[in-house]
């Protein structure tokens, strides 16, 4: 919604508008509907993370959230050497169960996972040829697409070639390192006025984890059977150069099941997510173990949704609810002790009114 309402602010609102009438007429108390901002995107996933294990409320080490969708992308943590004051758009400050959190979080719009591979096209369109020959996809893959729909985006439009094709051959060759070079021209590196940064200078403090990645960082790691992070980095890049590397007519005998769009683009997709996390975001060989690929903790999804609602509904406090000084049982118990006491004393006070023992007359 961000994209559209900077591509066509008329169609976004068209959207609203329609959004607002349904809603309305449905039995929730509708309180009206926004875009979120990428900033809110961000924070919103981390406490969803954060009050979903438990760490808010007992004031524990946080998590850090990396949220990927098809439009932006989302980082975000508490890093001890942070303050706020170098880049105070990337802060965040929350009190939460009496304790403050200073927060850096950034999107990155056109940094979605969608997006990028139109920013990767891009850049293997610019003279406007015929065809490509794309590492990113599997050797054996051949469709034909239209200049006019892969640059109708705001992140790229600006990049269209001005050539007299409609269309042009997109063909794979099945090549993760070659693929990786093609997806480091989408980050810029080159420029930083902050002290350090991740990636189109955009400030970043040092990354401190664990991390929680989620949304599509799930979807593609999980298809590729790559989650588990105790796996050294480079065991996992090999492993993506086999699957870059299978033709594209075994992958689909393979997953008959899958959807033929989402199973074209895992092998850009995950070469995507690993060059974002170390060319982007500076994660290391070492870091990258404090990542965990997540879908669902305990049962709930993790996204910025339910960190929205928590948020909106006050249901996070920002002081820590007073704690007892006995636990429940320990309560029960001075109470029952208590009543005892009263009881035995009451009883003593009517002594006076106990009967007297009678003496037995003397028989003489
Ligand atoms: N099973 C899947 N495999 C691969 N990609 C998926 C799968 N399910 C959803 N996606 C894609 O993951 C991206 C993230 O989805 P979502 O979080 O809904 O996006 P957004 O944050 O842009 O609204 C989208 O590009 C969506 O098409």
């Amino acid at each position: 919604m961000r994209l559209l309402n900077i591509e066509n602010s008329g169609a976004s609102d068209r959207v609203f508008q329609a959004v607002s009438e349904s809603l309305q007429k449905s039995p929730f108390s509708f309180q009206g509907a926004r875009i979120l901002s990428g900033q809110e995107e961000g924070a919103f996933g981390w406490v969803t993370v954060n009050y979903l294990d438990d760490r808010l409320k007992q004031g524990l080490e946080t998590t850090g959230a990396l949220d990927l969708g098809g439009a932006s992308t989302q980082i975000s943590f508490i890093s001890d050497s942070f303050d706020g004051s170098e880049s105070p758009a990337n802060s965040v400050a929350f009190r939460l169960y009496g304790n403050d959190y200073n927060l850096y979080t950034h999107s990155f719009l056109c940094y979605g996972k969608d997006q990028v591979l139109r920013m990767a096209l891009a850049h293997q369109t610019q003279s406007g040829p015929e065809s490509i020959l794309d590492p990113c996809f599997h050797n054996g893959y051949s469709k034909i697409k239209n200049y006019t729909e892969l640059y109708n985006s705001p992140c790229v439009s600006d990049r269209k070639p001005t050539s007299a094709n409609q269309v042009f051959t997109h063909t794979g060759k099945g090549n993760f390192y070659q693929c990786q070079e093609v997806v480091k021209s989408v980050f810029d590196v080159s420029k930083c006025k902050y002290s350090q940064c991740s990636f189109n200078g955009i400030f970043q403090p040092i990354l401190q984890g664990p991390f929680g990645a989620f949304s599509a960082y799930y979807f593609v790691m999980n298809f590729l059977n790559l989650t588990d992070t105790s796996v050294p980095l480079q065991s996992v890049k090999e492993a993506l150069a086999r699957h870059c590397a299978t033709p594209w007519d075994t992958i689909k005998k393979q997953h008959p099941e899958i959807k033929e769009k989402y199973l074209s683009e895992y092998c850009f997709s995950g070469t995507y997510i690993l060059t974002l996390l170390t060319e982007g975001y500076n994660f290391t060989a070492e870091s990258y173990s404090s990542i965990k690929f997540i879908k669902k903790i305990k049962g709930s999804d993790a996204g910025w949704t339910l960190g929205y609602m928590l948020n909106l509904t006050n249901m996070i406090p920002a002081e820590a609810p007073d704690t007892p000084l006995l636990p429940h049982a320990g309560y029960v118990s001075v109470v029952t002790i208590i009543a005892l006491v009263l009881f035995a004393l009451f009883i003593l006070s009517l002594r006076p009114l106990w009967p007297r023992c009678s003496q037995k007359p003397e028989i003489v």
